[in-house]
């Protein structure tokens, strides 16, 4: 098992926000979080990667093949963050620093963890393994002066330049065009290919059905629902998900 998340509630002040979520994630496999805004998605990828804001009360367990993160203390998440759990996130022009060129900001990734050796060659391996054409170009580039697909693959470069085991995305193709979005998704699958864990949020079924092997449903903070993707296509249990499903498909 590569992540076991067990009772996981988190609340803000009398707000509840999580209330005892579990799951598990093994390598190998993408895990897609669906719910309607608002329902506490993006809450568990802050709360696995120990980025939540200070007035976040968090109890459960989070274990990452074996080792507790709660309550880890923020020296040693650090060393964790990006090495062996990396993030994407919805929107890669906010994520992205607009005075650095590209080659800086992979490298930053990467000597953090790894030291200034082998960091240049690093680079061009995870821009071409994130399907980037011209490389010498993109490298050299800064942010405003590439498309959004090729900004949201140089977010994807960082997020992996150290390899990690398990990779957490937000949303991470919803600022794009459709046909960039697809290209984005086969990038996901490439990497639960390679044996990473992956879990995506999102609240769109066509990016469910594209890429999931298993989905968990949110409602207000509570799992309503978890299965194989099939399943929850075919056979959907809960009424909520039943909801979510139609709303997608007659939109449609
Ligand atoms: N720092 C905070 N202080 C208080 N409440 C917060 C804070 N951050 C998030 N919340 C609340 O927690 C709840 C869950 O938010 P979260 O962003 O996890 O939901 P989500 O499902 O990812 O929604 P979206 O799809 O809109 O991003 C929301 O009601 C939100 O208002």
């Amino acid at each position: 098992m590569l992540l076991e998340v067990k009772d996981l509630s988190l609340s803000y002040g009398d707000k509840r926000v999580l209330k005892n979520v579990s799951f598990s994630l093994n390598r190998g496999e993408v895990l897609c979080i669906v719910g309607e805004s608002g329902s506490g998605k993006s809450s568990i990828l802050l709360s696995i990667m120990g980025l939540l804001p200070k007035n976040a009360k968090l109890s459960g367990s989070i274990l990452l093949e074996g080792k507790e993160l709660l309550n880890l203390r923020e020296e040693e998440y650090r060393k964790l963050r990006g090495k062996e759990i990396g993030i994407v996130f919805q929107e890669p022009s906010l994520y992205l620093d607009p005075l650095f060129k590209v080659k800086d900001q992979i490298l930053e990734a990467y000597t953090a963890h790894f030291g200034k050796a082998g960091g240049e060659e690093r680079v061009v391996e995870v821009l071409k393994k994130v399907g980037v054409q011209d490389v010498e170009r993109v490298m050299n580039s800064y942010p405003h002066q590439l498309s959004g697909g090729l900004k949201q693959r140089v977010c994807i470069a960082i997020a992996v330049v150290c390899n990690p085991k398990l990779v957490l995305a937000d949303e991470p193709t919803t600022a794009l065009d459709l046909t960039v979005q697809r290209k984005i998704l086969g990038l996901f699958t490439q990497l639960k290919e390679e044996g990473k864990g992956i879990i995506l949020v999102t609240h769109d079924f066509g990016v469910v059905a594209e890429v999931a092997d298993r989905v968990l449903v949110l409602k207000e903070g509570e799992v309503v629902e978890e299965g194989d993707v099939v399943s929850i296509f075919d056979a959907p249990k809960s009424p909520y998900t039943r909801a979510l499903l139609s709303a997608t498909y007659l939109k449609a």
